[in-house]
């Protein structure tokens, strides 16, 4: 038996075309498209391609992207004001602020000097306390995707075991409230975890988000449980995940590649809590059960 394979890539597609067909109506309502802004400081090459790709995806749904690109030198005052001001533009209903920032900045202050309510990343620890308390907000961009193609798998995920791979505050915890919220059983595995390959063959839902390339393996895997890769990691042969993809698939029910899983979803998400955003803040009503 060969696990089905997750077409994140068709998923996103999907969920992006149902995006563009309410913003035609938004536009109408409103008298302006949503707006975006992506704020990319220094050259990363990997950065700067996500930009490109973020701003292109952003005008094909029918939205207004403005991009901002700033020196690697330029100093935390000039960055905040600029976040400052993104957050005083009626325009903009989201504002994404491309990480990793330069280390001689300080990303924390410049997260929480975003409006949270333009904050479509779900960065801002108020939006992280909204997550957790089951309040209105915005909940980051892979996880929430990830949530999306395991609903699209299993229908419900009531009283499923789950293990998270990972606590960033990016990816492993938001994804351990979603799914906590989804009433599965969740744990939480990470670099002090004892006997992760025990952890990980109880669970019917594995999430890797750890970066570090075949860190799961295809023997740790229960029979028929569903894994999604969030891992992007560049190595000599290419990009590869944090899931060994040939040993898994042979005993997963359902598996995400590397490319064409996860990364697309993050994208199409950032555009869909874009149009959220714009359409709480300017009362217009978004069918988000579309989304
Ligand atoms: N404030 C902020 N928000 C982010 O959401 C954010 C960020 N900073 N910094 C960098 C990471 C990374 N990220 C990805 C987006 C799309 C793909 C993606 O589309 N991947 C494709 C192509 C992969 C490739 O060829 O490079 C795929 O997996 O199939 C991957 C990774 C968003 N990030």
């Amino acid at each position: 038996m060969s696990a089905t394979i997750i077409d994140g890539k068709a998923y996103a597609a999907g969920l992006r075309a149902r995006i563009a067909t309410q913003v035609e109506p938004f536009k109408a309502a409103a008298g302006r498209a949503p707006g975006l802004a992506v704020v990319l400081v220094g050259e990363d090459a990997a950065s700067s391609v996500y930009v490109r790709s973020k701003g292109r995806a952003t005008r094909e749904a029918g939205m207004e992207s403005f991009e901002h690109r700033l020196s690697a030198d330029i100093d935390q005052a000039t960055l905040m004001a600029l976040v400052a001001a993104l957050n005083a533009d009626p325009a903009v209903d989201g504002i994404l602020v491309q990480l990793p920032l330069p280390a001689h900045l300080d990303a924390q202050a410049v997260i929480q000097a975003i409006d949270p309510d333009k904050d479509v990343d779900g960065f801002h620890p108020v939006n992280a306390g909204r997550l957790a308390t089951g309040l209105p907000g915005f909940v980051p961009c892979t996880p929430l995707g990830c949530l999306m193609l395991l609903r699209d798998v299993h229908g419900t995920l009531a009283g499923l075991d789950a293990v998270v791979v990972g606590r960033s505050n990016i990816v492993g915890k938001p994804m351990a409230q979603l799914l906590l919220q989804e009433s599965c059983t969740v744990t939480i595995a990470h670099s002090r975890t004892r006997d992760l390959p025990a952890k990980v063959r109880a669970a019917d839902i594995v999430v890797a988000a750890v970066g570090i390339p075949k860190l799961i393996e295809g023997g740790w895997i229960k029979p028929g449980a569903t894994v999604i890769d969030v891992g992007i990691n560049r190595t000599e042969t290419g990009l590869v995940g944090d899931v060994d993809f040939e040993g898994a698939r042979a005993v997963a029910g359902a598996i995400t590649p590397v490319p064409g899983g996860v990364g697309p979803m993050t994208i199409a998400v950032l555009l869909r809590n874009t149009l959220v955003s714009a359409g709480r803040r300017m009362g217009v009503s978004i069918d988000e059960t579309l989304l």
